[in-house]
């Protein structure tokens, strides 16, 4: 190892050759998703630039082929962000999520399609479902279960209604701090505000540091930082990004009551998207008014030796709806296995409908 650079010039030497490569490197992958782009356009003119299955492909790659130092998460997260901007050039993608700006459901879509996105705050659920049906934006990110606090009912019901598709998932650790302004007089907080989903993961931990501080509800923790702002016996409970964006101080870090608390968001579009080789499928079901209907529902999944990863129970909103169940699963629907299962529970149910197969979260 003789030609081993062994003090700091050399070292930063060495540094910028390999930055120079890099740099030569990255721009020759972008030149090539720019011409993914012209390819794309020639085969068909509405073509679809963005391709989950092929992310989430590159993302596993990545992390097959890490040797370190770097841990593979993170550097799946280099590329995250590195094809984030080629797809940009190919076709900036606008997608709407759960606002307002500074909610987890912001980083969860910042985490998924990286920093090169353009993404925009919605008020509401529907509102994100409409804009992605209305076409006024790519896709949509909604939160769908939380492992401390269960399903985001709301989510569930709106798909009812919907004819939009499933694309994506992304998983995001959810860590909770306690927050205040400059003006907030710390030995005075005698009002919390939070959404309801936070106080419910931090409540042993409010239950025993804060037992008599009024808790009050908003409609996201990025809502409850803003608040903070203007009153000075107040906290609030919210992530980074809402502290970073109202320059909220943290007086207590990671409050939240299990440490692998985690929330599950949902990407939505338009598009079926091809198998990638570990999906997932989502399907909504509806079975008639009769005894063993549920075990009828599940027997084929069993047989078939489907894993279910998940399944929920909807109260029905029209007369054919009786029990409505969302069934999540591992396997894609243009599997054998799969398909052959569908097969079945369609001829069993009143009303089947496949909300979309999509890649399992990668990051
Ligand atoms: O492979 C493609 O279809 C591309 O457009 C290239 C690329 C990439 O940078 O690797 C970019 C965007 C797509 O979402 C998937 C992959």
């Amino acid at each position: 190892m003789s030609d081993t650079p062994i003090n700091l010039d050399d070292l930063r030497q060495r540094i910028d050759q390999l930055d120079g490569d890099i740099l030569r490197m990255i721009s020759e992958r972008a030149s090539c998703a720019q011409q993914v782009a012209h390819v794309k356009l020639a085969q068909d003119k509405d073509a679809v630039f963005y391709r989950p299955e092929r992310e989430a492909q590159v993302l596993r790659r990545i992390m097959a082929l890490n040797k370190g130092p770097l841990d593979s998460e993170e550097m799946a997260r280099l590329f995250r962000e590195i094809m984030s901007a080629c797809l940009a050039l190919e076709q900036p993608v606008k997608v709407a999520y759960l606002g307002p700006e500074g909610t987890f459901t912001q980083q969860a879509a910042l985490k998924h399609f990286g920093e090169s996105a353009v993404s925009l705050p919605m008020a509401a659920i529907d509102e994100v479902f409409r804009e992605v049906e209305a076409g006024a934006v790519n896709y949509g990110v909604v939160p769908v279960e939380n492992s401390t606090e269960g399903v985001v009912n709301h989510t569930l019901d709106t798909f009812m209604d919907s004819s939009i598709k499933i694309c994506g998932e992304v998983v995001l650790r959810i860590h909770h701090h306690l927050l205040i302004s400059e003006t907030t007089r710390k030995d005075k907080v005698s009002r919390i505000y939070s959404h309801p989903q936070s106080f419910g993961q931090c409540r042993k931990w409010l239950d025993a540091h804060y037992p008599h501080a009024e808790r009050v509800p908003v409609s996201s923790n990025a809502e409850a930082a803003k608040l903070v702002k203007t009153e000075w016996h107040s906290a609030a409970i919210a992530g980074d990004m809402a502290a970073k964006l109202y320059g909220l101080e943290r007086i207590a870090d990671k409050i939240e009551d299990r440490p692998d608390n985690s929330t599950r968001f949902l990407i939505i579009g338009n598009q079926d998207v091809p198998m990638s080789g570990e999906d997932k499928t989502s399907i909504v079901v509806a079975m008639r008014n009769q005894p063993g209907a549920l075990h009828d529902l599940l027997e084929p999944f069993h047989r078939h030796k489907i894993d279910l990863t998940r399944i929920e129970t909807r109260p029905s909103r029209t007369g054919v709806w009786n029990y409505v169940f969302f069934i999540d699963f591992k396997g894609h629907r243009d599997e054998p296995g799969v398909a052959a299962v569908l097969e079945e529970v369609r001829l069993r149910a009143s009303e089947l409908r496949v909300l979309g197969s999509y890649p399992q979260g990668v990051l």
